[in-house]
């Protein structure tokens, strides 16, 4: 997962000069850009999460982190020299002709990549779901997202350099893909790795099954994905997901060029400020989920991450363009990152504690399609948003975004009302969402109490 989302931000801090070397105007790179959920939106997901439970983690696993390769490896050719010049290049350039061809076959690329990527995602929660039931589940969970961040990170500091590596005078965007690309065939190795200690795991799980006489797992049925799509808890926790992400990793596009409007300061300072999320959101997601697994409550920390980023986002759209000091940016910023590790670490580990294990890997795989559509759209309509609430602005240090953090912070409002839905039913119910993860503690208590007893 850590070069999967090394791959994904690649090119975002390459805007400008892809547009230089290969003619992708803005427009374009962000057709390309939001290539990567076409696919899963339009059903990929949904197919992803039927062959997860019908095939299992280990072929699910194998097959993404090819797709991922295949996909990186078509979006290494359409932006390589070895591309211009050819007939597919001549035949992609000739309709659609703001879209040049090396930008639509890399958006091809994107776009078998993207299914690889969301279906690795959910093959990683059913993976580590099935490695860590009933120990630290969520501690493991964050720790995947945290590494994720820190590639993120990375991403931001190391393309622009790599990109000037071979010839500074001369920078290319080819090196840091090419780079990107290596890291994901050895992603796919390390996953070849985990199968054969998968496979052990299953052989352990199978002797203790056996001498425990429990009888073989239910299989995995189609109609179980009716059955998800009929249930109301799976429901309230995909809204909440789709309106949270969604006031998110949209917001990350515009949140460099917000603070700069806001804070009139260059990119570079407005990254600075901006890249204490991901770090910060990589610190805290594993010592919350270490929190989750003791402690549980995990629906107060759904509830709590909302208020938070509804606070930041108010902030950013309210109170920042009065006063605009780079401390108030830099801790809405902090407290957006603390908003950022409650919610994923508690969200995602939350899904098994609802959903039967055997349809688990299609009950992630419907909360990501539900996500996905969110986080196609809207980008989109924020861009529209701001467009329609700037009027005549050519500047793009003159945008006034004030709008689109209030259309942020209200997605906020609605994910805290199915977060505290979700707190009522848990109550009146007990799916458990409040419990720790790990019930170890308890029953050692229980057993320790009951020998002294006995003795
Ligand atoms: C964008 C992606 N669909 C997503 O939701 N990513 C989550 C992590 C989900 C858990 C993956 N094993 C994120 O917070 O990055």
């Amino acid at each position: 997962m850590l070069f999967a989302y090394m791959f994904v931000d690649v090119m975002s801090p390459l805007q400008s000069l892809i547009e230089t070397q290969r003619g992708w105007s803005p427009d374009a790179f962000g057709y390309y850009a939001g290539a990567e959920y076409i696919l899963n939106v339009f059903g990929f997901l949904i197919l992803a999460g039927i062959i997860l439970d019908k095939m299992g983690v280990r072929f699910t696993g194998t097959l993404s982190a090819s797709l991922m390769v295949a996909g990186a490896c078509i979006k290494l050719y359409a932006i390589s020299n070895l591309f211009q010049g050819t007939a597919l290049e001549l035949w992609l350039s000739s309709w659609w002709t703001s879209m040049p061809g090396s930008a639509k076959l890399a958006a091809f690329g994107f776009m078998i990549f993207g299914c690889g990527c969301e279906m690795a995602g959910i093959t990683v929660s059913k993976a580590i779901a099935k490695w860590f039931e009933g120990k630290e589940m969520a501690l493991a969970m964050g720790l995947e997202m945290a590494i994720a961040r820190i590639g993120v990170f990375a991403i931001f500091s190391i393309s622009p350099r790599l990109a000037e590596w071979i010839s500074p005078q001369d920078p290319s965007v080819v090196p840091p893909v090419a780079f990107c690309t290596a890291l994901l065939f050895i992603g796919l190795i390390s996953f070849m790795v985990f199968t054969v200690m998968d496979k052990k795991l299953d052989a352990q799980l199978g002797a203790k099954a056996l001498a425990n006489d429990e009888t073989a797992e239910e299989e995995f049925k189609l109609s179980d994905v009716a059955n998800i799509f009929g249930s109301r808890l799976f429901w309230i926790i995909a809204m909440l997901c789709v309106l949270y992400y969604s006031a998110i990793f949209p917001f990350q596009r515009y949140a460099a060029n917000m603070l700069q409007c806001n804070l009139g300061i260059d990119a570079t300072t407005a990254s600075d400020i901006f890249r204490w999320f991901p770090i910060g959101a990589a610190v805290l997601t594993p010592a919350l989920g270490y929190f989750l697994d003791r402690k549980g409550k995990g629906a107060t920390m759904l509830i709590l991450g909302a208020l938070l980023m509804i606070v930041c986002h108010l902030t950013f759209a309210l109170v920042l363009p009065k006063y605009p000091t780079e401390w108030l940016a830099f801790s809405a910023i902090v407290l957006l990152g603390i908003s950022f590790s409650l919610v994923p670490a508690a969200l995602w580990p939350s899904v098994p504690k609802i959903m039967d294990k055997r349809f688990l890997g299609s009950a992630y795989s419907l909360i990501f399609w539900v996500q996905n559509i969110g986080l196609s759209l809207f980008p989109i309509l924020i861009g529209v948003v701001l467009t329609a609430s700037n009027p005549g602005v050519t500047d793009p240090m003159k945008y006034d975004y004030t709008n689109p953090m209030l259309l942020f912070a209200s997605l906020g409002v609605l994910a805290l009302i199915f977060g505290l839905w979700l707190k009522t039913l848990d109550a009146k119910k007990h799916y458990g969402l409040e419990l720790p993860n790990i019930s170890d503690d308890k029953e050692e208590k229980i057993f320790e109490e009951e020998g002294r007893t006995q003795e």
